[in-house]
């Protein structure tokens, strides 16, 4: 399978190249990159470091890939998105951190363009999405009440926060345990907890790859749901699925849970 890469000299990108270059399912047939990137013409896989692969950054535009995968910014996202639907290219999106205007047109985007659209491309931790709806909607008439807390560790480049898949986490909770209230850190004197509240705490510290702990607290007991990757290669893999997944699927917005069949 042909890909173009999206954002191909980033973190993701370069891995993304690495791990498909290794996998002879997978042809990197294109590296898409910001036009002011200082790398344009240089070779992907040299970026990379899996050896020449006669794959120059480019800007965005006409190739010979079956799909595309974007790990870029919300703004080039949206922009790759446009021309996909131009090109009739299925795309997998795994860019966090977009707008309400930018969801919509995803959405919109998806009634005549495949998409599978994730802040996580992880299979451990959309698989640990369905146990903490598992425990939400067991927990949710507990008498004593269940208090949702989100932690998320990541490295210190990263520039959205909290993370995307911490907001799929906090939303899942909230749709299974009807919970209103999302509260994004604590200080002064907030006063007493309220019981409809979801708080999300997003450190950044080092070079973390990704860490999401779902802490159900109660009265005499806490449960804590964890993962943790250890390098960026789950991400890359899952992204990867999700290509080989959408190829021939018609148009419509796709999650990891139907590539990877939770
Ligand atoms: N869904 C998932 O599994 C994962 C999602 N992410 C998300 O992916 C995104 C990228 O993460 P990183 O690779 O760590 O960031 P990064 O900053 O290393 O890479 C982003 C790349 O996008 C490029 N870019 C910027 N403007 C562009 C444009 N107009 N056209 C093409 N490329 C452009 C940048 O030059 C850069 O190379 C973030 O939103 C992050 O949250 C990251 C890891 C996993
Ligand atoms: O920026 C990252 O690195 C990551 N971002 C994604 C997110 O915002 O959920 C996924 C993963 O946690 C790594």
């Amino acid at each position: 399978m042909k890909i173009a890469v999206h954002g191909a000299a980033g973190r993701m990108g370069q891995r993304v190249v690495a791990v498909a270059s290794a996998d002879s399912r997978y042809q990197v047939v294109a590296a898409l990159e910001s036009a002011t990137h200082p790398a344009l013409g240089q070779d992907a896989g040299l970026l990379a470091g899996v050896g020449n692969l006669g794959v120059p950054l480019a800007v965005v535009g006409e190739s010979d890939a079956d799909v595309v995968i974007d790990f870029s910014v919300p703004d080039a996202a949206i922009a790759v998105l446009t021309h996909c639907l131009e090109f009739k290219k299925p795309l997998v999106i795994a860019t966090t951190g977009f707008d309400v205007p930018q969801d919509e047109f995803i959405r919109e985007s998806a009634r005549t363009l495949p998409i599978v659209w994730a802040p996580s491309m992880s299979p451990a931790v959309n698989l640990l999405m369905k146990l903490t709806e598992i425990a939400a909607i067991s927990l949710r008439e507990l008498p004593t009440g269940v208090d949702v807390e989100i932690i998320e560790r990541h490295h210190r480049f990263k520039e959205d926060a909290p993370s995307g898949t911490a907001l799929r986490f906090g939303n899942i909770v909230a749709e299974a345990m009807g919970q209103s209230s999302h509260i994004h850190g604590r200080h002064g004197r907030p006063g007493e907890r309220p019981r409809n509240e979801i708080g999300y705490h997003a450190l950044r510290s080092g070079d973390n790859p990704g860490e999401h702990t779902i802490v159900f607290g109660m009265l005499g007991e806490t449960i804590e749901l964890k993962v943790a990757a250890s390098n960026r290669d789950c991400y890359a893999q899952g992204a990867l699925l999700a290509a080989d997944w959408i190829i021939d699927k018609p148009a419509g917005l796709y999650s990891m849970n139907d590539v990877l069949g939770l």
